[in-house]
Formats: structure tokens, sequence, C-alpha cells
């Protein structure tokens, strides 16, 4: 797909529902005694396969018209063994919580995923797990495919995280539903919530505690679930990319309505705030037990480089990629320190940021765990290139938002991978303005 100077960016951009929230909306509706009832959930391929995955293990999951699902869960500890193997395809999401789900029951699954997730660690998960007596077989390093023996009569565990990361402490809440007694995680710096909200929100017996140590979640193993309604939000990392195009495209002034403001999500916007970009955040009020606000944004050509806080990675870990597009078009430096979880997302997303835009014409810095990148001032991206995306959507949005304001066209050589998070990016940003063509 090839992406070209685009005009102003005008009109609403009504992005899907967020992608964490969907998943676990159906894995927890598949671990409850009831009928769950999702609107907004994100018809992303990712999310399709946690729901057929829900239904392998036993649940009943329904779809009744665009957004608009149900599932009938089975309840904790009662999944099915499943009768093939479990193909999360490009989901590192869905594995990983899937695994922890069932990591208490005495089945066994075999996970598969396409050549991205396959190449992903999951060490990070099955260790944990192996205190409740979960096994686990997988290729090596820890990866896919990989076979996983639930534990009988796990009894719950106290695990101090060694990464931050929601997926990891998900899988870890997820398995110790099962398990008897307490389970308590550990998290010295906080990530996404939505496990924890929404657990308490179907039931749970569930407590954080901030302390010194950081936050303590402390799960009463074996409730009972009940079913819910749950209303997903928009997501904040999809709104991402027409937020960053409108500030990039010259005259741009667009709308965004109803995106989720989840403290443990939006380091994206309070980043781009601090860089000068004119993003106003119109009537905040809550929906589904998310605070959500609509964005007003108009194209900033003052924006300036910044140093990026390292503890503010986990509030933006998907949003670096199109950050570092922004900070292209800005003036001076951006410097991102303590990112070296990117490496091991669907694709190294520092690597490939970093090739991508160097062949755009941008000066890029960068080590392990850093990126620097050293703006060009709007419009002073030459562009002309065509950037490997490594079935990885970020990248692929990346690269056509910077499209839209490089001088030249930019081209990405697999947009395919856009459909598992943001199967109508196409349609919405070309109905805001933007010029995609495909080849
Ligand atoms: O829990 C989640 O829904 C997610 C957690 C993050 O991954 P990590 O937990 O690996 O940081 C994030 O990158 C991913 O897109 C979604
Ligand atoms: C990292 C991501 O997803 P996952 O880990 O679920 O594959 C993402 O969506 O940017």
């Amino acid at each position: 797909m090839t992406s070209r100077k685009a005009g102003p960016l005008k009109g609403t951009a009504s992005v899907p529902g967020d992608k964490s929230i969907s998943h676990r909306s159906l894995i927890f509706g598949a671990m409850s005694i009831g009928t769950t009832k999702v609107t907004g959930l994100l018809e992303g391929q990712d999310v399709l396969d946690t729901a057929k995955a829900m239904r392998a293990f036993g649940a009943t999951v329904t779809q009744h018209g665009p957004g608009d699902w149900s599932v009938e869960g089975v309840g904790v500890g009662n999944f099915v063994e499943p009768a093939d193997v479990i193909d999360c395809g490009n989901s590192g999401t869905g594995v990983r919580l899937i695994m922890g789900t069932m990591a208490t029951s005495p089945i066994t699954a075999t996970f598969t995923g396409d050549a991205s997730l396959r190449k992903r660690p999951m060490g990070r998960v099955t260790e944990p797990l192996a205190e409740f007596g979960t096994m686990a077989y997988g290729r090596k390093g820890g990866r896919l495919p990989m076979t996983v023996v639930g534990a009988s009569d796990a009894k719950g565990i106290r695990h101090t995280l060694k990464v931050a990361s929601a997926q990891v402490k998900s899988a870890i809440l997820l398995a110790g539903l099962n398990a008897s007694g307490e389970t308590v995680v550990i998290e010295k710096e906080p990530t996404r919530d939505h496990s924890e909200r929404m657990l308490v929100g179907f039931g749970a017996n569930l407590t954080v505690d901030k302390t010194k140590e950081g936050h303590v979640i402390t799960l009463q193993g074996r409730p009972s679930l009940r079913a819910q309604t749950v209303a997903v939000p928009r997501d904040p990392s999809s709104a991402a990319f027409p937020v960053c195009a409108a500030l990039i495209v010259e005259g741009s002034d667009i709308f965004v309505p109803g995106v989720s403001q989840n403290l443990t999500r939006n380091g994206l916007y309070i980043t781009l705030v601090e860089m000068g970009a004119e993003i106003e955040f119109q009537n905040p009020r809550e929906e589904g037990g998310e605070p959500v606000a609509d964005l007003r944004v108009k194209f900033s050509g003052n924006m300036k480089g910044i140093e990026v806080p390292p503890e503010r990675a986990p509030s933006m870990i998907d949003e670096y990629p199109i950050l570092s597009v922004v900070a292209s078009f800005a003036t001076g430096k951006t410097v991102m320190r303590g990112v070296k979880e990117l490496r091991v997302k669907e694709s190294d997303r520092i690597d490939a940021m970093a090739r991508g835009l160097e062949a755009c014409g941008v000066t890029i810095e960068e080590d392990e765990d850093t990126l620097i990148v050293h703006g060009m001032g709007p419009g002073g991206m030459p562009g002309g290139a065509t950037a490997k995306t490594h079935i990885d959507h970020r990248i692929a949005m990346s690269f056509l938002v910077a499209g839209m304001a490089s001088q030249q066209p930019i081209s990405v050589d697999d947009a395919s991978p856009i459909a598992t998070s943001f199967p109508i990016f196409e349609s919405l940003m070309t109905g805001l303005g933007a010029t995609l063509t495909q080849g």
C-alpha cells in the first residue's frame, strides 16, 4: 500500500473498540456463568482468533451484529479440552491470556500462531505459571508451537513480575481464578489495568494496594464469576493513528469521539501535548467503567522534540512507532529510553522503525533500550521509500501515516497485518482525506 501527501484531514474519526478490553470481554465471559453481552467489540483478526479459541474451550460465542456479541460461559475451572491446536494468529495478548486461563484446569492444549507470534517469547508467562504446577513444552527459547498441561488442584501463588507486562500479570491472575486461596501479583511499574477492573466487574474478589514495592494485586481463588454487559470504549492505541496524522498534515482539524483515557493507556497523549500538539480533550466522562473523552485535534506546526520519561513506557508501549513518526516532523531530538520491550512485539519495533525512517531520510540513533529521532520539522521528511512491516500492524500504519506528510510517497511492503487491530484503517483514513492506494 502506498500513502502520498494528503490535503488537510477533516471530519470525524470513529475508531474501533479497544483491543485489550475486547479480548478480555470474551475470555472473562467464557469463564462466567450466564450470558455476557458485549457491544463495540473490536472485530479485528486478533480478537476473532480469541473468539474461536473460547469456542474450542467450550464457550458459546455468537455475533449478533456489527460489534454486538454474546458469550455463554462455562464458569471458572470448567474449560473443556480443545480437540485441535489453538491458533492465536498474530496475537500475543490472545495466546498469553488464554494460556493463563487454562493453566489451572486439568486439560492439555497446544498453541500456535503466525510467523510473527512464533518468534515471540512465551517463557515470561509459562515460568510464573509453573509455580502453579502448570507444565509447558515449546520450541527452543520458549517459542510456539507449545503444549500446555494444566495443573490439577493448584494453590494460589505470590509472584513479583520480572517484566512490566499486562499480559503476564493477566495470565497469572486468570490462572489464579481456579487456584485455591490467594494469588498475589506484585508489579513495580503499573501496566494497563483492564484485567483488574473487569475481574472486579465480573464479581471476583480482587484488591489493589499501592505500596512502596509497587502495586500489590490480591485475588481470592475459585470465585463464581457472573456474566456482565460490557460496552467496549474506543481504542486509544488505534486513535493514535488518525490523531498523529492530523498533527502532521497541514491544515488538518479532526474529531475523534469516545476514546478511552484510562491513565494506564494515555502516555502518548501526555507526550504529544508536551511536544506542543493541539489536542483538546472534550466532554470527559465515564463509559463502560472506563474514563473516555472526545478529542479535537489540529495540525500542529510547532511541535518540539522531547525526552520521554522511561517510566511512562508501559502507558504508551504500543504507541512508540507512531510517536517516532510525529517526532520526525517535530523540531529537535525526541529521546525514547527504556523501550527494550519494543524488541519483542509483533516485530522488533525499534529496528523496524529505525530502518524505515532512515530509508525515508530521517537520522536515527538507537541502542538495545533506546530510540532517538532527529526531527526534520513540519514537511521536512523526504520519504520516497518502501518500509518493511515484518507482519506488524503498527509498523504498517505508522509508515502510511508518515507518507501523508512526507515530500515523496511512502509504501509499505505488506498492509494486510493492519486487519489484526484496525480493520477499517484504510476507509477511515481515506474518509478523512488521506490518499492510500494499493500497490
Ligand atoms: O494486556 C494487553 O492487552 C496488552 C499488553 C501489552 O503487552 P505486554 O503485556 O507484553 O507489554 C500491549 O503491548 C499489547 O498490545 C496489549
Ligand atoms: C503488541 C501488540 O499486541 P499483541 O502483544 O497482543 O500481539 C500490539 O497490538 O501492538
